[in-house]
């Protein structure tokens, strides 16, 4: 019986099978950012000990990172010590940072592709549950823990337990108007939150082969919101044509040779999944969230869902709480749900692509009075490019308020960006549980031609209703 995409990757990085079902995995890159790592960088000082591979380790600020300026101080004093942190530990070490107003400062998942560190058949880690994101490129990408922090940066190795193989096959072409974002929103209303636990997920069909690599990591990202640790996407010629010129990529013959071996990176025809999901992109439309979770998310022409509708105590119970935690009466048409501010960022949805996307349907129309739009970019690279295509002028002349620093913003409100207290937001992040993006805040997980409709109607749309 042949092996699957993953089970080979992980096969290729063992260094020693531990009981129990634990494997020790040699890990290829780690990647960090402020929070969460500090602890890690304590205990290593405190045992003595140092940085098996700094040259296999970077960092980047991002979650604290004010956006209004570059050059802005960190307010918030936790924030600001955990940066401050974070710039004395890669020094210390010897680790490479990327710090705000640094060219290649950003958000980690969008960073890590961009300056080519995020290569077919890797294994990658690092501090944070989304970095699911990579998988697109055919690596193996894990969020860790702060104690696995540590033992990655001292080792450059982690015992992790095996896991089992999901296969999402997603066949068909995607209607008009019809992104990643809805493929995965649909899937999670499809098999829950906890679907994919246990698994890793590959996703595979026609339809996710047509995927731009912006748009497969828009898909990976959320596998975590799926409940998986990891999920992932064969290379194909798309990946190899966006990784071409990324820097540090090989030259010549030895191009050649790593896209040989790239090729190799596929799911054998004999192999076996654990489970098996299949989505007909034909029948998707627009996604948006009702409720406090990403699975509690519904097509946009739908109406509100009653408790009712909901299957089983507990599904019913949260149902109820979330309806009242949104404010959300059963019945309302989604598209009659009012919108106080369109956030369109973080590492879901903060690429060209998603800023292109909302370019176009921004261009030449006004955001609503009294909404306020915030484009925050995933990266420094990201704002470049925007500005070089004048996408930064359609965001001007709409009314929208698209930022100078590149990180989380309000996807997570760990920074100054945040919701007042019952504001309703239409934001293209991944999560939108109870105080998310800011104490009381209530969020709608939309795409980012749902999220500049949005913030042009002042109420859930799509470009199409405009
Ligand atoms: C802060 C970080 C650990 C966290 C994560 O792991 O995902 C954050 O990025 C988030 O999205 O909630
Ligand atoms: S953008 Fe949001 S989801 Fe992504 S890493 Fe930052 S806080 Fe987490």
């Amino acid at each position: 019986m042949g092996s699957t995409l993953a089970q080979k990757t992980w096969d290729a990085h063992v260094v020693r099978h531990n009981s129990a079902g634990d494997d020790l995995l040699y890990i290829d890159l780690q990647l960090l950012h402020e929070v969460n790592t500090p602890q890690a960088f304590d205990r290593l000082r405190a045992a003595g000990r140092t940085v098996r591979r700094p040259d296999l380790t970077v960092g980047t600020e991002d979650h604290n990172t004010p956006t209004i300026a570059i050059d802005r101080i960190i307010k918030d004093p936790s924030g600001r010590r955990q940066a401050e942190l974070m710039r004395s530990n890669c020094a210390q070490f010897g680790i490479p940072l990327h710090r705000l107003g640094d060219p290649g400062q950003g958000i980690v998942h969008v960073i890590a592709p961009e300056l080519g560190l995020t290569r077919p058949g890797m294994t990658i880690v690092c501090c944070d549950s989304h970095t699911t994101t990579l998988g697109a490129f055919g690596a193996l990408a894990f969020g860790i823990g702060a104690s696995q922090v540590e033992h990655a940066l001292a080792t450059q190795t982690l015992s992790m337990r095996r896991m089992k193989d999901l296969a999402v096959n997603v066949t068909g072409e995607l209607p008009a108007g019809v992104t990643a974002k809805d493929v995965i929103l649909a899937l999670i209303a499809k098999i829950g939150t906890a679907g994919g636990q246990g698994h890793i997920i590959e996703y595979r069909g026609d339809t996710i082969t047509a995927l731009s690599m912006e748009a497969r990591m828009t898909l990976c990202n959320m596998s975590v919101e799926a409940g998986s640790r990891a999920g992932l996407i064969a290379p194909d010629e798309t990946t190899f044509a966006y990784l071409k010129s990324r820097p540090g990529m090989p030259q010549g013959a030895d191009w050649d040779a790593e896209v040989a071996y790239w090729k190799t990176l596929r799911t054998d025809a004999d192999a076996v999944f654990d489970k098996e999901v299949h989505l007909d992109a034909a029948t998707l439309s627009p996604y948006v969230s009702w409720g406090t979770n990403p699975g509690q998310s519904i097509p946009l022409d739908g109406h509100v869902p009653a408790h009712t509708d909901f299957e089983g105590e507990e599904e019913r119970a949260a149902a109820e709480r979330a309806l009242e935690y949104m404010d959300l009466k059963p019945g309302t048409a989604m598209r009659d749900i009012s919108i106080d501010t369109v956030f369109l960022g973080s590492c879901t949805n903060s690429r060209i692509e998603d800023l292109r996307a909302a370019a176009d349907v921004l261009k030449g129309r006004r955001v609503a009075d009294g909404l306020h739009m915030v484009i925050v970019p995933g990266s420094a690279q990201v704002r470049l490019q925007a500005v070089e295509e004048g996408l930064d002028r359609v965001f001007a002349e709409a009314g929208a308020d698209f930022r100078a620093g590149a990180g989380c913003s309000m996807c997570a409100a760990l920074n100054e960006d945040r919701l007042r207290p019952g504001e309703r937001a239409a934001s293209t992040n991944n999560r939108n549980f109870e105080g998310r993006q800011g104490k009381g805040s209530r969020t709608h997980i939309v795409s980012p031609p749902v999220a500049a409709a949005t913030a042009v109607a002042g109420r859930l749309a799509a470009p199409a209703d405009l």
